[in-house]
């Protein structure tokens, strides 16, 4: 290959038939759009040296002909043996197999640095559908437990534990809670209800009787026809469909429809009077808070008894309104399980979020722009600018953090996003979010695979043209931790980074028992990858979620000189680095900052 731009797409090793590229992949492959020439989609194979399998993989490069063309491919079964990449013994270093190939392939500097989170719904809930997913580059599998039984969400999280056992990846597990939020019902297993202009409809928490009987929606909370007051406004799903309040009979409340649309199960509910938004801590709603607070307490815990135990490496907590929720399931988390560290992320999606974002991100181990509800709850244009904050604020506090919600929504029905969608993605980039989310597009949309292709490609291009540009936003990030020895840590990882970026070095290494010195050093978002060598399987997973971070788990020793020789021996042999490539190295055993280049 030469050294003009080509990404990595899905390869390899283990693609499912399916999955294989369609001729018409060159009409709405977004490089395509972006890059000044065609896209080739090329097929070629590489041996991996420990292994006894070849694996083929499929490149798009720029082939400089102005024509996009498929050369070749050669599909492989699924169920290869694992190569040795994912055999743990303490003389072997896992990583994404992924990856590996990206890296061998583009070397170290294209690698993509912005995570991708992908919620898990009918669309890919399969096996292969999930092998897909991980192959174009899912660092993150969401779960909403708002959709979707138990049993359901129990058999999609054993199918990704699965899929990262017999095939090589790091894919974590994100719970997403049910929160708060009032919601319609699933509508009798109706796909959707559709609302005219003019058109009268009930809302009530009576349970109706199936077939679903015209124009009603069943709500999921009991004070709903106390707490509305006729001349409400009612809100589906932020705005999609608007209705008036017209009438109160028993629990039912009768409603005109004032601006019509598709309504979906389950979509989210709000009301507003006099202009404004009627929340749980107004004074006319007393029962809803405590309704709320009990039932996001009973969720939390079912969730974590349910699920503590079965490997999910994150849990989204809908609706948080204060520190005190974040703090409470995090000493409930630690009382309950010593070993097992779920991060807790806390989900911006509120009026009382926003009020008490800096409490709040500080007590989480991550944030959630939640822009669906968020955009329910304040008004649209105030969205972007609140974006903007939640990502810096999360960077100054070293949090990793999510931007979510309609960021290819068309995809969710069209194979090629749309130029706003594009744009709303680059931003997210240019931001440096830690990691960007989709929701329908992956969870019953019609093209999940090319979304996440979407994401994958414009967060690779414009983080590339960021570093070109040297266009750095100036962000002072103050000290976050209290001790000494903190302070010394963060010292160390923001010179390693401004060294990196000065000396052009090839990667970072850091060496971390428990994640933290990595992070310091993505806050820093400096222009290498940041190869993170840890040795537990949870950390390496939880690290996934991070800006620029490549995980690998890989057990070392205190002594930085044989863990050196050591990463430098195993990645040399699988071809991830070669001698001469320049690396500055630091870890959390030994406070030091080692240039040097590989021997
Ligand atoms: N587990 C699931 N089962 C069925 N449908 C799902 C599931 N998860 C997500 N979906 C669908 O994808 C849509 C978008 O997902 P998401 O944004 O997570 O939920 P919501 O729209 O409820 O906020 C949902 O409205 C729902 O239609
Ligand atoms: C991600 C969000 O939460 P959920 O999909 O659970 O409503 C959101 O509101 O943007
Ligand atoms: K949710
Ligand atoms: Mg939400």
């Amino acid at each position: 290959m030469s050294n003009s731009l080509h990404f990595f797409t899905p390869s390899n090793l283990t693609a499912p038939k399916q999955y294989l590229p369609k001729p018409s992949y060159n009409r709405w492959f977004p490089v395509t759009s972006l890059s000044p020439k065609l896209i080739s989609i090329k097929a070629s194979t590489s041996a991996d040296p420990n292994s006894s399998t070849t694996s083929p993989q499929v490149l798009i490069s720029d082939n400089g002909t102005g024509a996009g063309e498929i050369l070749s491919f050669t599909p492989q079964e699924c169920d290869t043996p694992p190569s040795q990449s994912f055999l743990s013994d303490s003389s072997s270093i896992d990583v994404d197999a992924v990856t590996e190939v990206e890296l061998k392939e583009n070397g170290f500097r294209s690698t993509r640095r912005t995570k991708m989170v992908c919620t898990i719904g009918p669309a890919t809930c399969g096996f292969e559908e999930l092998e897909a997913l991980a192959v174009g580059g899912m660092n993150v599998a969401r779960i909403n437990m708002c959709h979707g039984t138990r049993e359901w969400h129990k058999r999609v999280i054993e199918r990704v534990r699965r899929l990262n056992e017999e095939k090589g990846f790091a894919v974590a597990i994100m719970m997403d809670t049910e929160g708060s939020e009032i919601h319609m019902g699933d509508l009798g297993g109706d796909s959707s209800a559709k609302a005219e202009d003019d058109e009268i409809w009930t809302f009530s928490v009576r349970a109706f009787d199936l077939p679903r009987p015209e124009r009603t929606i069943n709500v999921n909370y009991d004070g709903f026809a106390e707490d509305l007051k006729v001349g409400d406004e009612l809100l589906v799903d932020g705005g999609m469909v608007r209705f008036d309040v017209i009438e109160k009979i028993g629990p039912d409340v009768k409603c005109r429809c004032t601006d019509p649309g598709l309504m979906l199960p389950r979509a989210n509910l709000t009301f507003w009077r006099d202009g404004s938004l009627v929340r749980e801590r107004n004074a006319m709603l007393p029962t809803i808070s405590s309704k709320v607070n009990s039932f996001q307490q009973s969720i939390l815990t079912l969730t974590l008894e349910e699920l503590q135990f079965e490997g999910v490496d994150f849990i989204a907590i809908s609706f948080v309104k204060s520190a005190e929720v974040i703090n409470h399931l995090k000493s409930y988390i630690a009382a309950r399980s010593r070993d097992s560290d779920i991060a807790v992320i806390a989900k911006i999606e509120s009026i009382d979020s926003l009020k008490n974002l800096e409490e709040i991100i500080q007590a989480s181990d991550g944030a959630m722009v939640a822009r669906g509800d968020l955009g329910a709850q304040i008004p649209l244009e105030q969205v972007p600018s609140a974006q903007q904050k939640i990502v810096q604020i999360c960077r100054q506090l070293n949090k990793p953090v999510i931007v979510a919600s309609q960021l290819l929504e068309s995809m969710i029905e069209y194979p090629t996003p749309t130029r706003a969608e594009v744009a709303d993605v680059s931003e997210a980039v240019r931001q440096r979010a830690d990691a960007l989310m989709l929701s329908g597009e992956s969870a019953m949309g019609q093209y999940p695979d090319k979304a996440l292709a979407v994401l994958r490609s414009v967060s690779v291009r414009i983080e590339k043209w960021w570093r070109e540009e040297k266009r750095y936003e100036a962000m002072e990030l103050p000290a976050v931790g209290s001790s000494f020895s903190d302070s010394i840590s963060e010292e160390i990882c923001s010179s390693a980074a401004k060294m990196a970026n000065n000396l052009g070095v090839d990667a970072l290494f850091v060496y971390t028992k428990t994640g933290h010195m990595a992070s310091l050093l993505s806050r820093c978002r400096p222009d290498c990858p940041i190869f993170a060598f840890t040795s537990t399987k949870s950390v390496r997973r939880r690290l996934n979620l991070q800006w620029g971070l490549i995980p690998f788990r890989v057990s070392f020793s205190d002594d930085m000189e044989s863990n050196l020789n050591k990463t430098f021996s195993l990645l040399k042999a699988r071809g991830m680095i070669k001698s001469g490539d320049l690396v500055i190295a630091v870890s959390d055993m030994l406070q030091s900052i080692q240039v040097m280049n590989v021997p």
